[in-house]
């Protein structure tokens, strides 16, 4: 048995529990001032008719906004008077100081449970939001805690549209496995607000979006001024249960297409761009037909490998990669079918992954799958070699 084995994350089934009766949450990360709190300042002021509890590490500047501020106190932690601050919002938001994004800060919002129906959890600017996103998601002691009430929404990254791009290729404060903060938090969001736009050229835009699409080609993005967007695109998203949203550029152009000023997407990719790399941390997308079961449990067999034992199975060990390099998926998603009809859908972050049936009867017309499914993973080490290895899975 490899050391590897003690670290493979139990997967937990929620059959008990009752999906409707949980409280949506968002997480919102973003680089250093582009934007973030200008967004959550909009909610928190704006008629828009949602009761979302907004977690803040400060209130910032709160002078006006109009609010009663209340006190929580609990019996059974005297201590917690006065140590998190409430405020009941006059357009139904309620807004909860924090000093920290732990458990215990958001066990005590719950204590409010039906004051609100949706949760933003705004995160520092050189936070990952790949350990926060798995804190609500799949681990043992989630799903028996807090997991009872709350389920993730997704994972919202605001990006500066003057400094985005110098923000990603400067990218200094890495990790063990050397990606910046940045790409880390553009690696991990399910919709991406380009914010700012009113300061930026058009030429640094599409700029921008491209190297964003480079490294994560999955995630929507949405232009924004201080933070003007419909929420309808970053609340109720579902994106750890829907499959990932089809991206246009996906298909093979249907009639010749004349490139002109207004044109939105990156002139330099190729149609069916596959793999793309940005300092070290790269995405991969490979595209699969209907899939027999023996296909579908040759990738089950094929994620294992990678995302709990870092290689790809046709090594028999990480260190048999020698000089390739390191293989670590932070974020990866699907769709798929199955040649009975049935649609599942990817969801993982960093070692944790699940795949679950879509049901047939309530979504499956609104969603509109194609037959053609896809497997996107973001991460490091994902070459050529990692490519062929999951296309064989297809085959
Ligand atoms: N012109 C312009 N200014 C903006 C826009 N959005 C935010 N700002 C300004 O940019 C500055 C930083 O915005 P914040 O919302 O504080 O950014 P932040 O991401 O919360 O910052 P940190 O918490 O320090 O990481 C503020 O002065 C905002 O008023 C925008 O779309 N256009």
């Amino acid at each position: 048995m490899s050391d590897v084995d003690d670290d493979i994350p139990d997967l937990i089934e929620h059959a008990d529990v009752e999906q409707g009766k949980r409280v949506p949450l968002t997480i919102i990360c973003g680089f250093l001032g582009a934007g973030k709190s200008t967004l959550l300042k909009r909610i928190l002021t704006e008629k828009h008719g949602y009761r979302i509890a907004v977690i803040m590490n400060e209130f910032g500047d709160t002078a006006d906004i109009e609010a009663k501020a209340i006190n929580i106190s609990s019996p059974d932690d005297p201590t917690a008077e006065g140590s998190e601050e409430f405020l009941e919002l006059a357009n139904g938001c309620l807004c909860c100081s924090i000093k920290d994004s732990g458990v215990a800060a958001i066990e005590k919002l719950m204590q409010k449970k039906g004051a609100f129906d949706h949760i933003l959890l705004e995160t520092t600017g050189l936070a990952d939001p790949g350990p926060i996103a798995s804190m609500f998601w799949h681990n043992e002691e989630y799903a028996y805690g807090l997991g009872r009430d709350i389920t993730l929404d997704g994972v919202i990254c605001v990006v500066d549209a003057v400094f985005g791009k110098q923000q990603m290729e400067e990218d200094h404060n890495t990790d063990s496995i050397n990606i910046g903060e940045s790409l880390r938090q553009i690696a991990g969001s399910d919709v991406i607000i380009l914010n700012k736009t009113d300061l930026a050229e058009a030429d640094q835009l599409i700029h921008t979006e491209s190297l964003i699409k480079r490294v994560n080609p999955g995630s929507p993005i949405h232009r924004t001024i201080k933070g003007q967007i419909d929420l309808k695109h970053i609340l109720g998203i579902s994106a750890y249960t829907k499959p990932p949203p089809t991206d246009p550029s996906d298909d093979p152009p249907k009639e010749p297409h004349v490139h002109t000023a207004d044109c939105h997407h990156d002139q330099d990719q190729e149609p069916k761009t596959t793999h793309y790399e940005l300092r070290g941390i790269s995405s991969l997308q490979v595209t699969c037909p209907v899939l027999k079961q023996s296909q579908f449990d040759r990738l089950d067999e094929w994620l294992r490998s990678v995302l709990w034992e870092n290689h790809i199975p046709e090594n028999t060990s990480a260190a048999e990669e020698g000089e390739s390099p390191v293989l670590q998926v932070l974020r990866c998603k699907g769709s798929f079918t199955l040649q009975d009809g049935t649609h599942y859908v990817l969801q993982g972050v960093r070692s944790m992954y699940e795949i679950s049936e879509l049901d047939n009867s309530s979504s499956q017309g609104d969603l509109g799958l194609p037959d053609v499914g896809k497997v996107v993973l973001i991460g490091k080490g994902l070459d050529d070699n990692v490519r062929r290895s999951l296309e064989k899975v297809f085959q």
